[in-house]
């Protein structure tokens, strides 16, 4: 270590524990500003030279975990090769073709996750190896350590019980929908759902099926994809920042505009997956995001730029407290900003929506489309670390790794696999937070707060009304509130930041359940006049495989490029 890093030495008084605070965080700001260059170096040029293989230990596998996912790719023909972004998510979000969805996901699935069983039990051991030597019983305790609560795991359920008929109403609504789509050879109404079909590769959104079940299809487009063809990433980046500046919060520093990676490059392998960057030298601060221009990467936009704005709101705090008061509540201020953002009346504000209408249909029609994304993921967020919590602590061994993903798959989404997945697989590799090891309970914890959040600010702003049409932009009361939240950090438990900024120091699915009330009670009366079974009884069900896959792939590649040719043609 650089004589400068060695701790000096410091008298055991007030003053000699002040001294060494101060070196340490100066230390510990150089330290990281270091680590945070290297990872970004290598995240935004993938190459073995950039991938730090130097270190000992975990480093390797983790860096080796996250280049086999963002590298794979799933090839139809040996000169055409489909990477995850953007050709596999355009696939899996516009594709309406059994097969060539189902060719999509067990390409993608077989290409990033296989290759991941025989590193990931190793890294378990060495991860819990260091957490078991900090004290903590596994990986997964010291991860749930974050949130300072023994009732966490318990808290959690409570929750999760509240809005499970919330999902299940609009499960059995979305199954109808697909059974007049696929037929019931490939949809069983009482069964799961095949997990090629939602629109996403992990079925944990499923806002791009949406044109598939608009209930008021006369009213104006709530997805404004199409309006934003004439919009550029930078264009997104700048709207995104005006919100937040609208609100009084703070605007992105030069540096952002210059060093962030808005695009994905043409000349290198990146890591796509979007992220922001704090580099802990209170100046730098950056976003790597592979852009595409439409209204779910608007959102994604507005969700990284909460983590920069948190990061800015916090930058002069002691290092240490350069954090989410808890990991949930770095997730949630950027999609608190879309929940007002992807209101009919703000687009229409920013260009999007001309002919926005403030109907009772149209309301159906926003609240559909917002269940899709917000109401379909609460599953998928609660289920990544409950299998991944069983596999630090050994309840679910190496060789049922695939067996209990699948299980918990079902029990909490209520999907299925299209095709037979066996212990070769490892399908919870194919979701980048497995091999990026991110952990995703914050996730969950972020779509319930987020909603509490949103109903406090929208409170401050003086909206009157509906909470879903609320549009906090240009309050600076709102912004006043969220301010104080973000200047704290980690300085105080959460539950006492949370107490200060919306008046209760728990998590609840109150706010969730009263944003949605209007579509919940709709989908009720949809269920019930086509006597739909709520939930998948049929709990083993899977589809068959279609004849004649995947023999005639090359059909499958044609689409796309017809559909390529239909854009030129049309441009
Ligand atoms: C250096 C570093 O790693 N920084 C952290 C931030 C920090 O910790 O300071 C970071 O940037 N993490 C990346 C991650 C990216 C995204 C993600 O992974 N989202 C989840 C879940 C989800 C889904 C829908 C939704 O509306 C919101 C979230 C998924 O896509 O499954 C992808 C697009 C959205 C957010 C992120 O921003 O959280
Ligand atoms: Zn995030």
């Amino acid at each position: 270590l650089p004589p400068e890093w060695m701790p000096g030495n410091y008298s055991s008084t007030e003053e000699g524990a002040i001294k060494f605070v101060d070196a340490y965080n100066t230390s510990a700001e150089q330290v990281t500003y270091l680590n945070q260059e290297a990872s970004w170096t290598y995240q935004t040029n993938i190459t073995t030279h950039n991938s730090d293989k130097k270190v000992r230990g975990k480093q390797p596998l983790n860096s080796e975990m996250s280049s086999i996912y963002s590298t794979a790719k799933v090839c139809p023909k040996p000169e055409e090769c489909w990477s995850l972004e953007p050709e596999l998510t355009e696939i899996m979000a516009s594709s309406r073709s059994y097969k060539r969805l189902l060719y999509a996901w067990e390409g993608w699935h077989n290409a990033s996750g296989v290759p991941l069983k025989g590193l990931y039990p190793k890294f378990v051991k060495l991860s819990n190896q260091a957490y078991v030597a900090d004290g903590f019983n596994d990986t997964g305790a010291y991860w749930r350590s974050w949130y300072e609560s023994s009732s966490f795991e318990n808290d959690l359920e409570v929750i999760y019980k509240q809005v499970q008929p919330l999902y299940q109403n609009l499960h059995a609504f979305v199954r109808r929908k697909l059974y007049n789509h696929y037929g019931p050879k490939y949809i069983n109404l009482k069964g799961p759902i095949p997990a090629h079909l939602l629109g996403n590769m992990w079925a944990q959104t499923w806002n791009n099926i949406y044109d598939m079940m608009i209930p008021f299809p006369g009213k104006p487009n709530v997805d404004v994809t199409k309006e934003m063809e004439k919009w550029n990433a930078t264009h997104m980046f700048r709207v995104a920042e005006e919100f937040f500046t609208s609100l009084g919060l703070i605007k992105m520093p030069d540096e952002f505009w210059n060093k962030s990676m808005l695009e994905k490059p043409d000349d290198r392998e990146v890591v796509c997956h979007a992220s922001a960057w704090d580099f802990y030298n209170r100046k730098d601060f950056r976003i790597k995001q592979c852009t595409t221009v439409n209204m779910q990467q608007l959102f994604t936009v507005h969700h990284e730029m909460g983590h920069i704005e948190y990061y800015l709101q916090y930058k002069d705090q002691p290092i240490s407290f350069r954090r989410g008061a808890n990991p949930g509540f770095h997730e949630a201020i950027g999609d608190v900003m879309s929940l007002s953002v992807s209101t009919p009346k703000h687009l229409a504000s920013i260009g999007l929506l001309p002919n926005a209408t403030n109907d009772p249909e149209s309301d159906i029609n926003y609240l559909l489309k917002m269940a899709l994304e917000k109401i379909a993921f609460l599953p998928f967020g609660y289920l990544i670390d409950q299998w991944r919590w069983n596999v630090f602590s050994g309840h679910t061994p190496p060789e049922r790794y695939n067996a209990d993903w699948w299980h918990l798959r079902t029990k909490y989404q209520g999907i299925c696999p299209p095709t037979k997945r066996t212990e070769e697989h490892m399908d919870a590799g194919a979701k980048y937070h497995i091999p990026g090891n991110t952990p995703y309970i914050r996730y969950f914890v972020s779509f319930i707060l987020q909603f509490q959040f949103h109903k406090k600010l929208c409170d401050a702003a003086g909206h009157r009304g509906p909470l879903h049409t609320c549009d906090i932009y240009q309050s600076k009361e709102a912004g006043k509130i969220l301010e104080t939240v973000l200047k704290s950090g980690e300085s105080k438990p959460w539950q006492n930041v949370l107490q200060e900024a919306i008046g209760t120091d728990k998590m609840s699915a109150s706010a969730l359940m009263e944003y949605f009330k209007p579509i919940i009670t709709w989908l009720e009366e949809q269920n019930k006049a086509t006597n739909e079974t709520l939930g998948w009884p049929d709990f083993n069900w899977v589809p068959p495989v279609p004849e004649g896959y995947p023999e005639d792939v090359d059909k499958v590649t044609d689409e796309l490029k017809a559909k390529a040719f239909l854009e030129e043609y049309n441009r």
